[in-house]
């Protein structure tokens, strides 16, 4: 079930320092949005906000609100790991279990909840998620192999298969196709466009065409300055940002002026 995402007034922190200050977005369910922006602008320390993965790092903390469908992922009692369950995330370079067979990687998040299911519901689900990744077909006959042994594009659909295994609300993703070529990033181009069928997929990219191409909204995020906060400057549909931005700031990043 896909869910929707809404910031309120959200600060993040690593340790002092405010890395992201004061971002309000609604994202709405079964959508795919795209956060685009300079380096060092917070893109993915808000990304990271969005499941609580950048808790990882000692001192990382939030101010102010997240709600997923309503409720609040950072309220009293609610479980971190619970959390990135239902906000699954996809990262910057495939990260296959290296050593695992295609199949054990797509059940890994099931293994690592601690699931029990028979063998046959075991195929099931890795058939599904192979399927939703696009990449059953180039799979079904060496599902018992590394996922090491796979193309980077395949290895990128493999991670994606293992985090749709969970049946995520959620799929965050950040900057999935720049260790890929061309051809494997149409590939997953492709897939983010069918993915929202489902879920809701929020994706960080510095490829402005890749924005503009699998996005239906936009929200381009600035900097005044080394040490100063990342803030959210302007959030729109994709087709406004890139052709009509309210702020000049937008116009001059998306037309290439800096960043
Ligand atoms: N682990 C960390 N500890 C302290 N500061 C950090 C950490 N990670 C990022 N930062 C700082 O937070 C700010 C935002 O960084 P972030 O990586 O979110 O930006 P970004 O827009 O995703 O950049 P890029 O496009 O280069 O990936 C930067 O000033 C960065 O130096």
């Amino acid at each position: 079930m896909s869910k929707s995402i809404e910031a309120r007034d959200l600060n993040v922190y690593y340790g002092d320092f405010l890395a992201v200050e004061g971002v309000s977005i609604s994202i709405a369910s079964r959508s795919v949005t795209a956060f685009i922006g300079p380096s060092g602008c917070g893109k993915t320390t808000f990304l990271r906000s969005l499941n609580r993965m950048h808790e990882v790092l000692p001192g990382a903390r939030v101010k102010g609100k997240l709600l997923l469908d309503g409720d609040d992922i950072y309220g009293p009692g609610v479980d971190p790991v619970t959390v990135r369950t239902m906000v699954g995330m996809v990262f910057q370079r495939p990260n296959p279990f290296p050593t695992m067979s295609i199949r054990d990687n797509v059940l890994a998040g099931y293994k690592l909840n601690g699931a029990r299911m028979s063998r046959s519901e075991a195929d099931d689900v890795v058939e599904r998620s192979l399927r939703g990744a696009n990449l059953f077909n180039e799979v079904k006959d060496r599902l018992d192999k590394p996922g090491s042994g796979l193309s980077g594009g395949q290895q990128q659909r493999l991670c994606i298969a293992r985090t749709i295994a969970v049946k995520p609300d959620v799929i965050l993703m950040d900057e999935p196709c720049s260790a890929l070529d061309p051809i494997s990033t149409l590939a997953v181009e492709d897939l983010i466009s069918e993915l929202k069928a489902e879920y809701t997929v929020v994706i960080v990219t510095h490829n402005m065409q890749q924005a503009a191409r699998v996005s239906e909204r936009t929200a381009f995020f600035n900097i005044a300055g080394t040490g100063k906060p990342g803030k959210l400057i302007e959030y729109d549909d994709t087709s406004t940002i890139f052709n009509n931005p309210k702020e000049k700031s937008t116009e001059d990043y998306v037309s290439g002026r800096f960043g």
